[in-house]
């Protein structure tokens, strides 16, 4: 019973009133009231829901209205899964087959990749369930704390390597040709064949009515021909008549991609890539960029960079819209931003930006921004904690100063 009566509305009301003192609740007495709430009518468009008919296909309304005069914008969030990243929809393919191989006894004794976080979380997670050993490479203190939980709680061999994601790869791809352990980084197709059912579940949650632009960010470049893939092969299936037009976005730090697309695709040359608070994207070598350049030229594609103050400002204004991204995302929505600025993309296009990873895996760049302590950085949008005295009278000070500022003017 003692239990019970915690969820009674007047043991609440007692409680507040006895702590507070009497006060007049304003929003009716049906809050307190021990009935059960009978809910009143609500017009189906004031409905806040963080959903938009599918599970993670956001209309993101307010962030397109509100920032780039948009009314058809989409955020596809592939983050909103098991490990947290888009990773999963390719390593349950590989790791399927590979268990697979082993049933068939195959000499494959574990599965390596290099990582900057959330491939290795993924691989790490998919052999765990299975019981399959993973082995991952991981650049020393460059991914962030969530990530690099990830494979140490999920039982992978862990090797924390002196150098960067690029230098992981090339160690891993010279370890694999020597040892009986299976490469799953995306230059396997496998994990591509799992991450190209984005692209379809796109299609499947428009009703096949085919999005006129999708915004990937781009590191080692897998994902933007997985997406290709995917929309490519819903044309050939007859589902759709045509594809996208895609647009590859990365940080302007790690833009190997971006300075080829910029020469008219004339030389490529792969760059030391510098560090940015989009660190799965910290990439200066991508292995997939005959893929990536392959799937831009076969669907009109674009491609656009962001600085880091451009990709933290733009994750800021959509987490001020209740979005929570990730800094890639930040990627993507700036490449978007600055393709409306230039009229590239109308107002009226059907847009999906595509988030790859949740939010809370990069939690420590959000407090860095919101804290303003990152050194050249003005963090316009930063919205950092009110210090207040434990008082009465403080705690009111700056409530009426805030709800002042806040009241809706008419
Ligand atoms: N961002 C990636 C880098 C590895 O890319 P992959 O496409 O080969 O998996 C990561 O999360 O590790």
């Amino acid at each position: 019973m003692e239990a019970l009566k915690k969820f009674d509305g007047a043991y609440w009301r007692e409680l507040f009133d006895s702590r507070v003192g009497k006060t007049t609740w304003p929003y009716g007495s049906g809050v307190w009231s021990k009935k059960e709430w009978v809910l009143p009518e609500i017009d189906p468009d004031d409905i806040v829901s963080a959903f938009e008919g599918n599970s993670n296909l956001f209309w993101a309304e307010r962030f397109g209205k509100q920032f780039l005069g948009m009314n058809d914008l989409w955020v596809k969030h592939c983050g909103i899964s098991h490990t947290g990243s888009f990773k999963d929809l390719g390593m349950t393919v590989l790791v399927s087959q590979v268990n697979r191989l082993r049933k068939l006894k195959r000499p494959v004794v574990g599965v390596g990749c290099a990582s900057t976080g959330d491939t290795s979380a993924a691989l790490s997670a998919y052999c765990a369930a299975a019981g399959i050993p993973s082995i991952v490479f991981l650049p020393a203190n460059k991914i962030s704390i969530a990530q690099l939980v990830q494979p140490i709680a999920n039982g992978a061999f862990v090797l924390s390597i002196d150098t960067d994601f690029d230098g992981c790869m090339k160690l891993i791809r010279e370890v694999t040709a020597e040892l009986p352990i299976y490469l799953a980084n995306s230059l396997n197709s496998l994990r591509l064949e799992g991450q190209k059912t984005a692209a379809i579940e796109i299609l499947q949650q428009f009703d096949w009515e085919v999005p006129d632009w999708v915004i990937v960010p781009g590191g080692n470049l897998g994902n933007i021909y997985a997406f290709y893939k995917g929309f490519k092969m819903c044309q050939e299936l007859g589902l759709v008549d045509r594809i996208p037009r895609l647009v590859c976005a990365q940080a302007a730090n790690a833009n190997p991609l971006y300075l080829y697309f910029k020469s008219e695709w004339n030389e490529f040359k792969a760059v030391k890539a510098n560090t940015t608070f989009a660190s799965a994207i910290q990439i200066g070598d991508p292995v997939s960029i005959d893929r990536a350049v392959y799937a831009l030229k076969n669907s009109n594609g674009i491609v656009e960079e962001a600085t880091e103050e451009e990709l933290m400002d733009a994750m800021a204004q959509a987490d001020s819209t209740g979005m929570f991204i990730c800094p890639h995302t930040g990627v993507a929505l700036t490449a978007l931003m600055k393709l409306r600025k230039s009229g590239v993309i109308g107002a009226g296009d059907r847009t999906v930006v595509v988030s790859t990873a949740h939010g809370l895996k990069f939690t420590q760049s959000k407090v860095d921004y919101h804290s303003k302590e990152i050194p050249d950085m003005a963090c316009q949008f930063a919205n950092p904690p009110m210090q207040v005295k434990a008082d009465f009278g403080s705690v009111m000070d700056v409530l009426m100063k805030y709800l002042g500022d806040k009241a809706p003017k008419h």
